[in-house]
């Protein structure tokens, strides 16, 4: 029989013999920790050899020295966490990253590793040779506590059982704003995704809490570990809703040893270009709508805006022109011939105008024979090239947004939009034209452009006396007419090296080698979507360039989704993801929400989604949520003064959460609070939580959108112990919660 939980003398024996296996662990982490250094040392000398051979060895030396002493670091903060007790009376401690003793014996299995596997799947149903799961919690290196779970009590003996099995303990755990992961506690159906196998793309569904962004991030950490080859070189791409949550959860790799994998939000995912604003719903349907990429294909290809309808010369005495319609089949077939893009294509143009203007000639009786001379004439003419530069000009991606800030183009770029959608495209690009911003949904529309219209010629060098960068007769540091190069290159000398580890403190991690084209998206060998539900189809398209050869795990809750017509983006989402093997896990236990706040969830998630199955909450001992009436006042005092007592009552982070575009009003009523106390709108708290969440003003959010009964259903998950609603129409609100007034 196992011995009784509770006996102090028995816990305090296996504390103590926790404490020492612990200790040794620590004693060769520290001895690991000198080995990473001394290598370090030894790739920095490499260097002073000084020959290209040796840089590069010493990079990846150091590289790889580094990347190991990250993780030893990382490993620090809760070493070994578990250990299993095993039928054929084996034991094995499992952490955060494998240590061996002296003698090469294992004194930690990594979590990851194919022997840590029944740590997270056993159960008793399935014991898979385990006696005994045993969690330990340290603070620091000291084992303060120990959790069993008694797996097979046949086998158990004189085993001693300490604790109530319960991982609940995690759980209630107060936040800080950032996101925590989950190591020693991973629930079993949670490590079928993590460890789910990499022939093709992994697809994980389930409510608010279930653990699907923590899933999704151990599931890097996983194939970094097992797969560093494949996954570690070409980097892994982990992509969130927005600069809030990849602040949110940029700690968990790191606390897993693993930095290299590029966290970026979906509106700086593209170099160089940052989002100023979001667009209101109507914009941002029709921006995310695939139409956008015919729209831009033939905005790319036509003329654009502003530019010259006719070009006219002289050529002794004889006046020749291109009226519209000879530029306009010009036009065609120069971009029928070009692979490019049109920014690649500024010789072509050059030659056929010339070749154009002396058939011209030829068929009026005139020039005849002297073609070449007839070229330089013209060519060097600054009619000529300022014609060139207003016809066919080098054109960024803003460039043509800007451009379609006309709604006679618009029209003319896609018949299908109504005037009404004319009008609201056309007003939001008139901004970008008007200050050069550009909003959330435009980084995809600019990740589109930019592989139409092609690269813009590289800066170089201006030689001596060579035309300045300007001359449009120069592209991409050739003469257009000569061929000659009028510029220099940046010398392709050694640049200093640690070019990898540079990469990866930046927080680069994918593949860009010198030579290739910095104008081509970086590729990743994994992408990793959270939020996977609100992609709209031209953000699908985005991600699919940088993917075009990786592997996927895209996260998702269809009911969180801010969209009317998933089915659009379900179709982009099979494009990006291509023809790959799927496997799809749905996790079903809500670990967030206490079961008063998962209650008055589920009452909006059935009018949200009907039909929808709400997911099982794990967490009690929460309190009933409360609902505060405005009674006609600004909601600013009330809100203030509810926070205040929260702050008082309560530790842990408060989420304020309003309608979108709302957090203004309220930012004055909340100024000076202890910073713990968090103001956003409800898009912005996807996928954060909070100890206690405040919504206010819940019918504004759901009136704000045809979906905004979903959005609401996303903030009432937000709260790990307590929910609180500010209302100014407390008679819907209590109809729809089910919770009277306070
Ligand atoms: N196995 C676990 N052990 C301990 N905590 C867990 C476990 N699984 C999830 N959690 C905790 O539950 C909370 C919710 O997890 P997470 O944010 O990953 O859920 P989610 O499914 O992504 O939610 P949402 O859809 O709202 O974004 C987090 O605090 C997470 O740490």
């Amino acid at each position: 029989m196992p011995a009784p939980a509770g006996d102090p003398q028995a816990k305090e024996h296996e504390l103590a013999a926790e404490q020492g296996h612990v200790d040794r662990s620590y004693a060769r982490l520290e001895h690991m920790r000198d080995e990473a250094q001394a290598l370090l040392r030894q790739g920095y000398r490499q260097a002073q050899v000084g020959t290209r051979a040796a840089l590069v060895e010493r990079d990846v030396m150091v590289y790889r020295a580094e990347l190991w002493a990250r993780s030893l670091d990382a490993a620090d903060d809760g070493l070994v966490f578990g250990r299993l007790d095993q039928l054929d009376g084996e034991t094995r401690h499992i952490g955060r990253i494998g240590i061996r003793d002296e003698d090469s014996e294992v004194l930690v299995v990594d979590w990851r590793a194919p022997a840590a596997e029944a740590f997270y799947r056993a159960t008793p149903d399935d014991p898979r040779g385990v006696v005994r799961r045993r969690v330990l919690h340290c603070r620091g290196r000291s084992v303060v506590d120990i959790e069993d779970d008694l797996l097979d009590p046949d086998a158990a003996g004189d085993m001693v059982i300490i604790g109530d099995g319960a991982f609940l303990a995690a759980l209630s755990r107060t936040r800080d704003g950032s996101m925590h992961d989950i190591v020693a506690t991973i629930q079993r159906e949670q490590d079928e995704a993590i460890r789910a196998p990499i022939d093709g793309s992994v697809l994980v569904r389930g409510g608010p809490g279930t653990g699907k962004t923590a899933v999704a991030l151990h599931r890097v950490a996983y194939l970094l570990f097992q797969y560093r080859r494949r996954f570690g070189s070409r980097g892994v791409l982990v992509v969130g809703p927005n600069p809030r949550f990849t602040a949110y959860i940029e700690r968990v790799l790191p606390s897993l040893g693993e930095g290299g994998a590029v966290l970026r939000s979906l509106g700086d995912l593209v170099d160089g270009v940052d989002a100023a604003y979001h667009d209101d719903a109507a914009a941002a349907r029709l921006k995310g709508a695939a139409m956008m990429s015919g729209l831009l294909r033939r905005a790319v290809a036509d003329v654009p805006a502003g530019a010259p309808t006719e070009f006219a010369v002289s050529h002794r005495g004889t006046r020749i022109v291109l009226d519209h319609k000879a530029l306009r089949r010009i036009r065609r077939e120069v971009l029928a011939k070009n692979r490019g893009g049109p920014n690649t294509a500024r010789l072509q143009v050059a030659r056929q105008l010339l070749t154009e203007l002396w058939g011209r000639l030829l068929s009026r009786g005139a020039g005849r024979g002297e073609k070449d001379a007839f070229h330089e004439d013209v060519a060097a003419r600054d009619e000529f090239a300022a014609f060139l530069r207003a016809w066919w000009p080098l054109q960024r991606p803003v460039d043509v947004l800007a451009g379609l800030a006309d709604p006679e183009r618009l029209r003319r770029f896609e018949r299908d939009l109504t005037p009404e959608q004319v009008t609201v495209l056309a007003g939001s690009w008139a901004r970008t034209a008007r200050t050069g911003e550009v909003s959330f949904h435009d980084v995809a529309l600019m990740d589109e452009l930019t592989g139409l219209l092609g690269p813009l010629p590289r800066k170089r060098t201006p030689a001596h006396g060579s035309p300045d960068e300007d001359n449009p007769y120069v592209v991409d540091g050739r003469d257009i007419f000569s061929g000659e190069t009028v510029g220099r290159d940046v010398p392709d000398e050694i640049t200093e090296v640690t070019t990898y580890a540079d990469r990866m403190s930046g927080g680069r991690g994918a593949r860009r080698a010198r030579d290739e084209d910095e104008d081509e998206p970086v590729e990743y060998a994994h992408i990793v979507v959270d939020e996977a539900q609100d992609l709209t189809p031209m953000q699908w398209r985005m991600l699919g360039r940088r993917g075009r050869h990786a592997t996927w795990t895209i996260v998702e809750d269809p009911a969180q989704s801010a969209w009317e017509d998933p089915s659009a983006s379900a179709e982009a989402m099979a494009g990006a993801l291509r023809e790959r093997r799927r496997y799809e896990f749905e996790l079903t236990t809500n670990y967030r929400n206490p079961v008063e706040v998962a209650d008055v969830a589920a009452r909006v998630l059935v009018r949200a989604v009907p039909g929808a199955r709400p997911s099982r909450a794990v967490r009690s001992g929460g309190e009933p949520p409360t609902v505060h009436a405005t009674a006609g006042e600004r909601a600013g005092p009330v809100v203030r003064k509810l926070v205040r007592e929260l702050l008082d009552a309560v530790e842990g982070t408060i989420g304020v959460v309003t309608p979108v575009g709302a957090t203004e009003d309220l930012a004055a009523d909340l100024a000076g609070l202890e910073a713990r106390v968090q103001l956003m709108d409800a898009l912005d708290a996807k996928g954060l939580e909070f100890d206690v969440a405040v919504i206010v003003d819940p019918r504004g959010i759901v009136e704000q959108s045809p979906n905004g009964m979903r959005t609401l259903y996303v903030a009432l998950t937000r709260a790990t112990r307590l929910l609180a609603v500010v209302t100014g129409d407390p008679d819907w609100t209590a109809e729809l919660l089910g919770v009277e007034p306070s």
